[in-house]
């Protein structure tokens, strides 16, 4: 059997509760979506440039409404969840076995990575400032959409490329089906998790057994 060097994890769903990005994350950053674009105009536009239409700030906020997983929203949504994390307004929410798992497989030898929807901004945001303390130390690496698609083949070829391990030494968990689809597609083992207890092959992190 083949030994399970690497665990590359979801956040939304995974590590961190769906109600945390929807009722929390995505809403702080609607709010301040104008004021902070106004205030870093400089520093915004070349993501804006590749944000479609006239009125940039109604596109962004209709994408948050719709949770789309636009690599140039994810990167605005980073920056503006950096106010929020730094003056205490935001706390990164992890289940209780995510911290606990993290220490396991750290402590075990086996590299801990992410890949997310968020920007890799976003995710060392949520892993830093979390509940149960800064987990960043415990973390090899940080994919996102800049790599691909999470629902694409090619985008866990390429994640294998870069962690420089086989993909069958590679062990990923999502909650969402077509990406479990996607990595198993690329050789990569992966497991479906379900936290509301549904039909998955796992319900909590320390289901996981390498
Ligand atoms: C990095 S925390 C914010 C998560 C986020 O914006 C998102 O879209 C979550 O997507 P995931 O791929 O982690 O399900
Ligand atoms: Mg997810």
């Amino acid at each position: 059997m083949t030994q399970t060097k690497a665990v590359l994890l979801d956040i939304e769903g995974t590590t961190s509760s769906i109600a945390f990005v929807a009722e929390v994350l995505f809403p702080y950053a609607a709010r301040h979506l104008a004021s902070y674009i106004e205030a870093h105009c400089e520093e915004v536009a070349p993501i804006l440039a590749e944000v479609p239409g006239d009125d940039k700030v109604a596109t962004l906020l209709a994408w948050i409404a719709e949770d789309r997983k636009a690599t140039p929203l994810k990167t605005l949504q980073g920056l503006i969840w950096a106010q929020g994390y730094a003056d205490g307004t935001l706390q990164g929410h992890v289940y209780p076995d995510t911290p606990e798992a993290l220490h396991r497989w750290y402590t075990a030898g086996v590299s801990i990575y992410i890949y997310s929807s968020g920007s890799i901004a976003a995710q060392k945001l949520i892993f830093g400032h979390s509940i149960a303390g800064d987990l960043t130390p415990m973390l090899s690496g940080y994919f996102d959409t800049t790599t691909g698609p999470k629902r694409e083949a090619e985008s866990y070829a390429k994640i294998t490329a870069a962690m420089g391990c086989e993909a069958k030494e590679i062990l990923f968990v999502s909650d969402m089906q077509p990406e479990v689809d996607a990595a198993r597609a690329a050789g990569l083992g992966a497991l479906l998790i379900d936290r509301a207890g549904g039909p998955a092959d796992i319900h909590s992190l320390s289901e996981v057994r390498l």
